[in-house]
């Protein structure tokens, strides 16, 4: 009864994606990196701009801004920095976006405003060798705890550099900063700047995250900056996970492991499979640093064991993910599917698995294991829901799995 459907997941249907990742530089970032997004601030050439002005004339505003907008026009389209001196908590928040997008964000944010809160109690910044300052623990932390529920400072479509000038966007950029309150410029101005240009920008490039917004269909991508966040450096095996919850707009980090008293908290800023190779040249060319985590600083020989693994993991679930009717072989795949969870907790790639356990459902449910098949759907879910679906993003995977159950249960 469930071999058909169980195929149709089998061929691909089930590589889940986490969308956030740190943002990158304007040059060479890899096209897979930062999907559908143009490069970010890659500003438009000066001569090309034309007017400027401040938004006399502006059009109905959401209550939630405590600032009149500040907008510019570039030839085509024209970008507005919104400030909200009193966002949640006391703090503020500044967005750049189009005035629809503006408008789209504004509801969303109004209906945030009483998002959950975690203590920050126990993380505090330090310096870390190598790598400037880190966010560290004192106390132990438990994996699957939230560490931290941070919510953005500055929120900046990715494209406006590609629509205004450079002063125009400074311009933007400089009053996303002034208008927020003391307290969190007096967070934001220390930040890192690793890759040039003026301290805001330097900082949104050196510091931000992409993020989902739903912005009336405007479709621009966003770069959203989080200060406690910010402090997190990245690692190729990292102890946490983060994810951004739209619909309340917190950037969540989830201990990935057991985090002990002392140790830094640590991020992947992209995708986690990558190997040594590509990972020193991602982090290059995306944020120019040279990275110092454990996995790039191991032996030549642990490196290449390590680079053998993610290889092979990478080939076995893209054989998996193109299985026909005709390749397919169940033994085989719960083979494959051993040897991938086998790599996972060798090279700490945990998170990417709800696929892979979904597959398996649908495999003994091919061949009526009802048993089996929900033991492994429940580990799908739950996993889906530790590490990849989030209050206000794409929910598919979840409800596929929530059918396969309740079809299961009948
Ligand atoms: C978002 S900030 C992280 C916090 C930063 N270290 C600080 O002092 O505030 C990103 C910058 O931290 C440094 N960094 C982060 N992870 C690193 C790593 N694994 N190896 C070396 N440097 C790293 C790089 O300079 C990078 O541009």
């Amino acid at each position: 009864m469930y071999s058909l459907r169980g195929l149709v997941v089998l061929i691909g249907a089930c590589t889940f994606t986490s969308y956030v990742y740190a943002w990158a530089q304007c040059a060479s970032v890899p096209q897979h990196f930062l999907s559908q997004q143009e490069s970010p601030l890659c500003w438009k050439e000066e001569e090309k701009v034309e007017t400027e002005y401040l938004g006399e004339e502006l059009r109905y505003e959401h209550p939630i801004w405590s600032h009149k907008a500040f907008c510019v026009r570039g030839e085509e389209k024209e970008y507005c920095t919104h400030t909200t001196s009193s966002f949640r908590d006391g703090h503020g928040l500044s967005v750049i976006a189009s005035p629809v997008a503006a408008d789209a964000i504004s509801s969303a944010l109004a209906a945030s405003r009483n998002a959950p809160r975690v203590s920050e109690d126990g993380l505090e910044v330090r310096s870390v060798q190598g790598k400037g300052k880190g966010l560290t623990t004192t106390r132990l932390i438990k994996k699957g705890e939230t560490i931290l529920l941070d919510s953005p400072r500055i929120i900046a479509s990715a494209q406006f550099p590609s629509h205004v000038s450079h002063s125009q966007g400074q311009t933007l950029f400089n009053t996303a900063l002034d208008q927020l309150p003391t307290t969190d410029r007096h967070l934001i101005l220390p930040l890192d700047k690793s890759l040039g240009g003026t301290d805001i920008e330097n900082i949104m490039k050196t510091n931000a995250f992409a993020c989902y917004l739903s912005d009336g269909d405007v479709e621009d991508g966003y770069m959203c900056l989080f200060p406690s966040v910010a402090r997190i450096n990245h690692a190729c095996r990292p102890n946490a996970h983060a994810r951004f919850i739209p619909r309340t707009l917190l950037m969540e980090i989830k201990a990935q492991r057991d985090i002990e008293a002392g140790e830094e908290i640590s991020i992947s800023y992209g995708k986690i499979e990558l190997k040594y190779a590509e990972r020193q040249r991602l982090y290059k060319e995306g944020w120019n640093f040279t990275c110092t985590c454990s996995s790039c600083t191991a032996s030549r020989y642990d490196i290449a064991g390590s680079d053998q693994r993610r290889a092979r993991f990478a080939k076995l679930r893209m054989i998996m993910e193109s299985l026909t009717a005709e390749t397919y072989d169940a033994q085989q795949v719960v083979a494959w599917e051993k040897e991938v969870m086998e790599i996972s907790k060798k090279e700490g790639l945990d998170t990417l698995l709800a696929g892979d356990y979904e597959r398996l459902a649908y495999v003994y449910a091919g061949h009526e294991m009802v048993r089996d098949a929900k033991i492994w759907a429940i580990k799908a879910k739950e996993s889906l829901m530790e590490w990849i679906v989030v209050d206000g993003g794409p929910q598919n995977e979840l409800w596929r799995v929530e059918e396969l159950l309740a079809e299961l249960s009948q």
